[in-house]
């Protein structure tokens, strides 16, 4: 009846739910008692004696102001235990999400995650912190006052199990329809959230293509899927909530008039009669509130299987290495006879490449578009582990490094930067969090970034992405140049590293990079030649092989790969 996904949730904050539980449990005695205490006062009354009706009436009036007080607490220990289960839902989703790393970011979309994330862990901390405990408590509730109602009149005992049973039944029924609406439903979202996400990020692209307009009707159309899914889930579940209400109209009507009928047949006093009425009625209010916390927290059920499949999703690579090794001296790194094809790809990405870069020193790295550099640069960071081979740095195969201290020990300047939006400052202190403002300055100035940052509205501490202070292409770069130059790691990747640079600016930090790289070991992966022939290393790939190992001059005079490259390279 409730799903294992969310259960596992449930139990993240069993303390928290038990108090919430507990609570709406002495909500429920209350509006039982005072429904008793008004059978007794109204029966009084009937007969005409009034001696403790005072004492009766003020009692009913403490119920009720108990029942708020306990109300507004059970309010309060729903929505604790809701944060809780969020909070740890969440982080747990996140964290896996690291552990995920890249090539799932490459094979889900963005936007279904974030509705996973957001909207689906919302909708479980509903269905936990709201459906469940109303659950337990019709467990708990309804069992009792059917108990209680046999004693006063067995027959009306029999009627109402029997449309109790039929309104938390019959609804069961309709599970696997509604479960199958519900998938399509949540399924439907996720495709929404992401083309919506997908469209807003990239809306400079689309309005550069001219493609706003077709986009807008695609939007309109996956809009209109999700309306369709949102209507067919509803017919399903108003079919659910109908027979809930029928059983429930129907149990109290037959109960009412077989209490009137042992009134009248002198089987019941005027109190068993009104305590009979009163507790048909307390039969039924638990089961109806549970059928609004259910359509309340549906959203949690409709999404448990989007949670539990990221949540159980194997990473590419298993992080079983336990070594966390802090280097005080550069290490060398190895590429030793790594091949690696892609999941579902023909042809081998890398096919038995194999060379060293000297420890401390910078190796280039070229070849045609599609000669598996990146490839190259994944398998060092583990995105992916190679099929046959491994990466070593100073001998040791990096699979047998923690994950995170791996890629601790590698500072990474990517093709394309992200900033956050954050201040320029936060934004530099994630390669190390206690740099001092004269560190980030000189990181600044190496990376040729400190007169336009000091340029911004609040220089350092002006928040990125805010208006008017957007960076440029090159500005990220060179932001992401000083991020890296500020992380103490020994091995630096430069992947197209000066790209979005100019040419006087690519220049001078490919001079200030030469002197920065010193005593690192770093990789560099350039497409202009420019940046990488001052190199003493170069090494050349082409369709997945090592195509040749050497310097500018002889590798230009071998007249291989490299040489088309250098060609290539000095036409206009
Ligand atoms: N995620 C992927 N799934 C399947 N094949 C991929 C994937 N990424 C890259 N490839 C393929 O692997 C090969 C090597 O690609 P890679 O991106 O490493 O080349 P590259 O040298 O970095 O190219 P470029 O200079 O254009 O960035 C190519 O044939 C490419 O099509």
């Amino acid at each position: 009846m409730v799903h294992p996904e969310l259960l596992r949730a449930a139990r993240t904050a069993r303390g928290p739910l038990l108090g919430a539980t507990a609570l709406l449990a002495a909500v429920t005695a209350a509006h039982v008692a005072q429904a008793a205490l008004l059978a007794v006062a109204l029966s009084d009354i009937a007969r005409g004696a009034d001696g403790r009706l005072h004492a009766l009436l003020g009692a009913v009036v403490a119920g009720v102001a108990l029942r708020a007080l306990l109300t507004w607490r059970q309010r309060i220990a729903a929505a604790g235990a809701g944060a809780l289960i969020r909070l740890r839902l969440r982080d747990e989703l996140v964290g896996q999400l690291g552990r995920l790393g890249a090539a799932h970011r490459v094979a889900a979309r963005a936007g279904a995650l974030r509705a996973t994330v957001v909207d689906g862990v919302e909708g479980v901390n509903t269905y936990l912190s709201r459906y469940l405990p109303q659950l337990a408590v019709v467990g708990l509730a309804t069992p009792a006052l059917l108990i209680w109602v046999a004693v006063l009149n067995p027959v009306a005992a029999a009627v109402l199990a029997a449309a109790v049973a039929l309104a938390l039944l019959a609804p069961r029924l309709w599970d696997r329809a509604l479960a199958g609406r519900g998938k399509e439903h949540w399924d439907t979202y996720e495709h929404l959230a992401a083309d919506y996400l997908e469209a807003l990020q990239h809306m400079p692209v689309l309005r550069a293509a001219g493609a706003v307009g077709r986009k807008r009707a695609a939007l309109e159309e996956r809009s209109a899927q999700m309306h369709r899914a949102t209507v067919a889930k509803l017919r399903v579940s108003l079919v659910d909530t109908a027979l809930t209400d029928l059983a429930i109209q129907a149990g109290t009507l037959v109960s009412v008039l077989l209490a009137c009928v042992s009134a009248a047949t002198g089987n019941a006093t005027g109190a068993e009669t009104y305590l009979l009425l009163m507790l048909a009625s307390e039969c039924f209010r638990p089961l109806r509130d549970l059928s609004r916390e259910w359509h309340a927290g549906y959203l949690g059920v409709s999404a448990a299987d989007g949670i539990a499949a990221l949540r159980t999703a194997r990473p590419a690579v298993p992080d079983t290495g336990t070594l966390r090794r802090g280097w005080t001296t550069a290490p060398a790194l190895t590429f030793a006879d790594v091949t690696f094809t892609y999941p579902g790809a023909a042809r081998p990405a890398l096919a038995g490449v194999t060379f060293t870069c000297a420890a401390g020193r910078t190796t280039a790295l070229v070849g045609p578009s599609g000669a598996g550099k990146s490839t190259l640069l994944a398998l060092l960071q583990r995105h992916h582990d190679p099929d046959a081979g491994a990466v070593r740095l100073d001998g040791t195969d990096i699979r047998d490094l923690a994950l995170d201290a791996l890629r601790r020990g590698i500072a990474v300047v990517a093709q394309d930067t992200y900033l956050f939006h954050a201040s320029v400052t936060d934004n530099l202190r994630l390669a190390r969090p206690d740099a001092s403002e004269e560190e980030l300055a000189a990181a600044c100035l190496d990376a040729g970034i400190h007169d336009e940052i000091a340029a911004l509205p609040a220089g350092y501490a002006t928040v990125l992405g805010e208006r008017g202070a957007t960076l440029s292409g090159g500005q990220r770069q060179r932001l992401a140049l000083a991020r890296a130059l500020l992380s103490d790691a020994p091995v630096l990747i430069l992947d197209e590293a000066t790209s979005a640079v100019d040419e006087a600016r690519e220049t001078r930090i490919t001079q200030a990079l030469r002197r920065l790289t010193h005593g690192r070991t770093c990789l560099i992966v350039a497409h202009r030649l420019a940046a990488v022939r001052h190199a003493d290393h170069i090494v050349v790939l082409d369709r997945g092989r090592l195509d040749a190992v050497g310097d500018h001059r002889s590798l230009t005079d071998d007249g291989g790969t490299y040489a088309a490259l250098a060609a290539a390279d000095l036409q206009p």
